[in-house]
């Protein structure tokens, strides 16, 4: 149950336009938002409901549906993270935002964390961990070990794409983690890049490449 593939022909043919050499950083920011929003169409299928009656238009009193239970945080791990969180905002336009900062070190692939800020009573909510790409799994798992150390015990992961060795090293670490992505990749090249992957997400996504 951990991990989720994403099928839906629209999460398909977006991810496809993202993996062309020549995409503009245009085209793979509106994508990966687009992405953001659709993975997050999927990962919240099971959040609980309950019944609340109402006043409806014609005066009758009706019963409708609610969310119910724990609140939403979205948390983009910086920079690439950021990239897909309008797309999930559009959905969750109350979610409230608890933001990491990582980067991976280019020789040891180990992550750096340089920022945190968290929303309030992480025990009460729900997070979905923004990230373009799991690739060593690095990353993923000290934001996991972050949140659980503020008292977040419910995660759910978006990812545009994963390498088998992230999702391994994640569901290792965190076994009760639900992975979302659009494609499982095939493989880390030598410098940890996923293959066929996106290549460098941040940087195509600030245009700093
Ligand atoms: O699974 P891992 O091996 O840890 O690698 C994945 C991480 O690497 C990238 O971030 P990067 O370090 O390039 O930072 P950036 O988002 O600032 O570009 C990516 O957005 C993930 O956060
Ligand atoms: O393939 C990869 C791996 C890490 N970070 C990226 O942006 N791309
Ligand atoms: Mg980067």
């Amino acid at each position: 149950m951990g991990l989720h593939v994403i099928q839906h022909p629209l999460v398909q043919h977006k991810l496809g336009l993202m993996r062309a050499e020549h995409i503009s950083t245009k085209s793979f920011r509106e994508l990966a938002n687009e992405l953001g929003n659709l993975l997050t169409y999927e990962a919240t299928q099971d959040l609980a409901l309950e019944v609340e009656t109402i006043t409806s238009w014609s005066g009758d009193s009706i019963d409708v549906a609610r969310l119910k239970g724990k609140k939403i945080t979205a948390v983009p791990i910086l920079r690439a993270g950021i990239g897909m969180l309008d797309g999930m905002l559009r959905l969750i336009p109350s979610a409230k935002v608890s933001v990491v900062g990582l980067y991976r070190d280019e020789e040891t692939l180990e992550p750096v964390s340089y920022f945190e800020k968290f929303a309030g009573r992480l025990d009460e909510r729900i997070a979905l961990v923004l990230d373009p790409m799991l690739a060593t799994g690095g990353s993923m798992v000290a934001t996991l070990d972050l949140l659980k150390k503020h008292g977040c015990s419910q995660i759910k992961i978006l990812v545009l794409v994963a390498a088998p060795e992230g999702v391994k090293k994640v569901l290792d670490a965190h076994p009760d983690a639900e992975i979302y992505t659009a494609s499982l990749d095939d493989c880390l090249n030598e410098q940890g890049y996923i293959l066929p992957g996106l290549g460098d997400a941040g940087d195509k996504i600030f245009g700093t490449r």
